[in-house]
């Protein structure tokens, strides 16, 4: 039996899917035996990853978060591209199986997928349908229209509007959403040298001073930049709508809230765009890492195999809320009612298949988790007045850029 092991970020409910699907693929033949493990947020299991490469005990599979694909895509040698390994495996690989929003995040600028998209996510609006009747107001479609019921919220004794993750949300996937270039070279997929992040635009100075309008009339609540600190006022009730994971689906519906929700697609503004565009895949993947003998990379392939089947695709986005990542997948979820049951589930992988433009299909920027620690400081010192946004964004575009030209040097 040949042994593997898989590094992951998923706690709590998730963390018990994955244990069911390594259970299962365990269960399926004799010659493999899959471990994974939790090594905690997703920033930690980066750092972990890197330190054992370094010190040459990285595991088999590393899950890699969105923010974190360019640095290890752009680490030579560290990952061997998922493409390769299945074709070199006789796994049957076919990109088209994949859908439109997730098949080119995770490639190399050939086209040629390295990441194999496991908990694909987006970012959507979910909302509490008891508060928005109370208040008498349909769910917002667009941030004019969100600005237009959030007095109407106020009145009812609730935050409008809270979110879970300021770069993810109001920054990456406002760029995706409005089919705005985020950084220069196509994005960043035409190379390292010279890509500079677009963020000090018109679009994001107008966006970031209307949310620091909100927070100041009471229409937004900011309570910190860790992933929960903002969703436990919407569970709490206390805010009607809040933008978070399409993942969080899952963790939501076992908790039983006491009031009826739903989601709906993240807002754009229609001052920018008539029609919003589909949104950037987020979550995470699955790097198949390098310097492993031909065995355990025979037993990585397999693992994948079996991952990506239309079965397991479905049981994980069914207990997840996670996008199917493959078309057949998303036919089966139809085909078995899930969504008629439960129509919130269809939300992200809908809001995936949205118009796509020049600038939906990803980016490109190695260094981009630090970068988004420079986003997160910045701008929650705006949001807490200690500075104002149009110096919170040069300054995050003046680091960012140095962050880039650094990568940039580790590419020769
Ligand atoms: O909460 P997740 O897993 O959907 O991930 C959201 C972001 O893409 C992580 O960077």
């Amino acid at each position: 039996e040949t042994e593997i092991t898989w590094w992951h970020a998923m706690g709590g409910n998730l963390g018990e899917t994955v244990n069911q699907i390594a259970e299962g693929f365990n269960a399926s033949q004799a010659e493999y035996k899959i471990t994974p493990v939790f090594k905690g947020s997703y920033e930690e299991t980066l750092t972990s990853g890197i330190a054992a490469f370094r010190a040459g005990e990285q595991p088999n599979i590393m899950q890699v978060f969105d923010a974190g694909s360019a640095t290890v895509i752009g680490a030579k040698g560290a990952t061997v591209p998922v493409q390769d390994l299945l074709s070199e495996n006789g796994v049957d690989f076919d990109i088209e199986d994949y859908i439109a929003g997730v098949r080119y995040f995770y490639a190399d600028s050939d086209g040629k997928m390295i990441g194999m998209p496991f908990n694909s996510s987006s970012p959507v609006m979910y909302y509490n349908a008891d508060a928005l009747e109370k208040a008498g107001v349909e769910a917002p479609r667009t941030y004019e229209e969100f600005e237009a019921i959030a007095p109407k919220l106020k009145d009812a004794g609730y935050i409008p509007l809270v979110q879970t993750h300021l770069p993810w949300e109001m920054v990456e996937n406002f760029h995706s959403r409005h089919n705005l270039p985020f950084a220069t070279n196509n994005n960043g997929y035409d190379g390292a040298e010279g890509t500079e992040i677009l963020i000090n635009s018109d679009e994001m100075k107008m966006h970031f001073t209307k949310v620091k309008e909100w927070l100041d009339e009471g229409y937004f609540g900011f309570f910190g930049t860790g992933w929960s600190d903002n969703q436990a006022q919407f569970e709490a009730g206390n805010a009607a709508m809040y933008i978070g994971s399409s993942g969080d689906f899952g963790g939501l519906t076992a908790k039983d809230l006491p009031f009826e929700w739903a989601s709906t697609y993240l807002p754009y503004w229609e001052s920018i765009t008539p029609e919003g565009y589909q949104t950037f895949i987020g979550g995470a993947s699955l790097f198949a890492m390098a310097g492993k003998s031909a065995e355990e990379n025979k037993a990585t392939a397999e693992f994948f195999r079996y991952l990506t089947s239309a079965e397991v695709q479905y049981m994980w986005h069914k207990e997840t809320g996670y996008v199917p990542v493959t078309t057949a997948a998303y036919e089966l979820a139809k085909a078995d009612g899930h969504y008629d049951r439960f129509p919130a589930a269809e939300t992200g992988p809908k809001q995936l298949m949205l118009q796509a433009g020049d600038n939906t299909k990803g980016y490109r920027m190695g260094f981009y988790v630090q970068i988004r620690d420079v986003e997160n400081r910045e701008l929650s010192r705006v949001l807490s007045g200690e500075t104002f946004f149009l110096d919170a964004l040069a300054t995050i575009e003046k680091e960012g850029n140095a962050l880039l030209a650094r990568f940039a040097k580790t590419q020769g």
